[in-house]
């Protein structure tokens, strides 16, 4: 088991905890699927709702909040019944924007392993405004069932009422929905053509910025992000912060980052370069690749 759960694993019941540690082995990085769930479940007796709520201590060890010390753990569950972990991160000596919430880091997590609807929200601490608008940009997000420790579980529309969203702008196929734009760029190099792919994948709406991020260990790992827009624009999720927030899911260090690139459409009307080496140089002595594609 990693190290990183010892104190959390003390938190839980004691038939959960026998029933998750073979899970937590190196390679856990906060997906649950269907049919381990349900083991759990079965180990537990627990009722679905209960389990996930108690799986939360597991979701916060994956969290680094070096500035706040705050630990905030969330879960998506897919529509496929399998669940993503989430956690807070803050850079250090970065401006506090460029944090990540623990509920972006579960939406994205479950957005790339191509989830296309999230169907609920489990969470330690109450979802600040900034999470509420982010789960408002997803595919019926107003519906997404929030589940919080000691409070009725209740849909984002009551916690976000007289939503502002992806529909005010006209925009009809919200985060989640399947994304697919053409960007093409002569290359064999591998960890470019992966960041291509999310590119093309990405959700950039609002600015036909499609972009993506993906970093690579020394050990030839690598952990992407893709950009994902919000009617809002500012709790729009970077591509470098998501990749970051895949790497510390997978309990890497960022100091192991090695190479960086970061992809972007030529036709969109910003850029994300400058906010991408900002927090990637906050965390790691590495040049920043930028290449700019151009669509079809
Ligand atoms: O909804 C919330 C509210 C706060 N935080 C994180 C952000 C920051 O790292 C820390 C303190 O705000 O908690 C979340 O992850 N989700
Ligand atoms: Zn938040």
């Amino acid at each position: 088991m990693q190290d990183r759960f010892l104190k959390s694993i003390a938190k839980l019941p004691e038939t959960l905890a026998t029933a998750i540690v073979p899970l937590l082995d190196q390679d856990f990085a906060g997906h649950i699927d269907a049919q381990q769930l349900a083991e759990l479940q079965k180990q537990t007796g627990m009722e679905l709702d209960e389990l996930l709520l108690a799986l939360l201590p597991i979701a916060a060890a994956l969290a680094r909040p070096p500035i706040s010390e705050f630990y905030v753990g969330a879960i998506a569950k897919g529509k496929s019944g399998d669940i993503y972990m989430g956690a807070n991160i803050e850079l250090p000596g970065e401006a506090l924007f460029h944090s990540v919430h623990a509920e972006q880091s579960a939406i994205s997590h479950a957005w790339l392993s191509g989830e296309s609807v999230i169907e609920d929200i489990i969470v330690n601490a109450s979802p600040c405004g900034h999470c509420r608008q982010f789960i408002n940009e997803l595919v019926e997000g107003s519906k997404v069932n929030i589940h919080l420790p000691d409070q009725a579980t209740a849909p984002l529309s009551h916690y976000l009422p007289y939503a502002f969203g992806p529909s005010d702008l006209n925009i009809t196929a919200p985060l989640l929905s399947k994304q697919l734009h053409t960007l093409t760029l002569d290359s064999n190099d591998p960890m470019i053509i992966e960041a291509l792919d999310h590119a093309s994948l990405s959700y950039a709406p609002y600015t036909k910025n499609y972009a993506a991020v993906v970093l690579e260990t020394k050990d030839g790992a690598t952990y992407c992000g893709r950009y994902a827009e919000n009617a809002a624009f500012n709790p729009s999720m970077q591509p470098m912060q998501m990749a970051l927030s895949t790497m510390a899911r997978h309990n890497r260090d960022f100091s192991e980052i090695n190479r960086a690139v970061l992809i972007e459409s030529s036709k969109g009307v910003v850029s994300l370069v400058g906010a991408a080496m900002d927090a990637l140089h906050s965390v790691a002595v590495v040049e920043l690749e930028h290449i700019v594609v151009e669509p079809e």
